[in-house]
């Protein structure tokens, strides 16, 4: 099955993305003329699902550097003409100042409370589409739009993929009022002391001030050594404390992924209880457009 990206095919950068591979067929060979950088493979999972967007539709736009290839995408079908009516909810400043840079019409849940599809990225990806979001700060406000979707799909590179949420050893983060908030950090790294928790403030790296979200918050990152098991239950801890407004596992809200790997790229679609897997090479994608 073809996909219509011929472009990414000649990287204008020449970093070899060196990550494992990703589920592709057997069939699906290697290109190994194909050098994608990591970029690269954000932009092809964003355009991928940017396919889904409909005119007429209200879309969630996310945040971070693979969303922001899906906000660019959707701007330039709207100048085509290939998209029209759409009505953007922004999940944070960032996107917001993009959307309004590309002339996307916005506006908010309490203007549309019930949104088609929302496209955004992640920092982490479980088999069963559970994610850790917000190591780019915006996980309330993402964690409110794509909770408000019909669908929800979350595009990533393969170097988000984990056994289990945490599993990348980098930051879940918590967003938490900054009143006392060393009193929230220890009370958080109290909860999940089984599983070897660590937590410390965000800080900016330029000022190493607090760094302040969006709603003007602070944002402990945990760090786990073992997996916190059930997680519902861990949600349910985090949220019952005092202090805190909200953490970034999104747990049951994607309903598909799209994971772009350096052999090929990868479609989760929640189907009921079930995944269904569909996947694309390269070599397809060179086959069907470089000859
Ligand atoms: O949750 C997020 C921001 O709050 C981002 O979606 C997440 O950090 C992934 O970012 P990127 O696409 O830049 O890797």
């Amino acid at each position: 099955m073809a996909v219509a990206y011929p472009h990414f095919l000649v990287s204008e950068n020449h970093a070899t993305v060196e990550q494992p591979a990703l589920m592709v067929s057997p069939a699906a060979a290697p290109c190994p003329s194909v050098t994608l950088t990591q970029d690269d493979l954000k932009k092809i999972a964003a355009y991928k699902a940017v396919e889904h967007v409909k005119s007429g539709m209200v879309v969630g736009l996310g945040t971070g550097s693979t969303a922001k290839h899906a906000v660019d995408r959707i701007a330039e079908l709207m100048r085509k003409g290939k998209l029209k009516d759409i009505i953007g909810i922004p999940t944070s400043k960032k996107t917001h100042e993009q959307a309004v840079s590309l002339g996307i019409p916005l506006s908010d849940l309490d203007s549309h409370p019930v949104v088609d599809l929302a496209i955004d990225g992640a920092d982490e990806v479980d088999p069963g589409l559970n994610l850790v979001k917000g190591r780019g700060g915006s996980l309330l406000r993402e964690k409110m739009v794509e909770s408000a979707s019909k669908k929800f799909i979350v595009i990533v590179d393969e170097s988000k993929l984990v056994n289990y949420v945490g599993g990348s050893g980098l930051a879940m983060p918590v967003e938490v009022i900054p009143f006392c908030w060393n009193h929230s950090l220890k009370r958080l790294v109290t909860l999940f002391a089984d599983a070897g928790c660590a937590g410390e403030l965000r800080k900016c790296a330029e000022t190493g001030e607090a760094f302040v979200t969006d709603n003007g918050n602070y944002i402990i990152d945990l760090y786990f050594e073992k997996d916190i098991g059930d997680l519902n239950e861990a949600s349910d801890l985090i949220l019952r404390l005092p202090g805190i407004v909200e953490h970034g596992m999104f747990i049951g809200l994607a309903t598909s992924l799209i994971v772009a790997g350096v052999e090929g790229m990868a479609v989760k679609t929640k189907i009921g209880n079930e995944l269904e897997v569909d996947s694309f090479s390269y070599t397809e994608l060179r086959n069907g457009f470089l000859v």
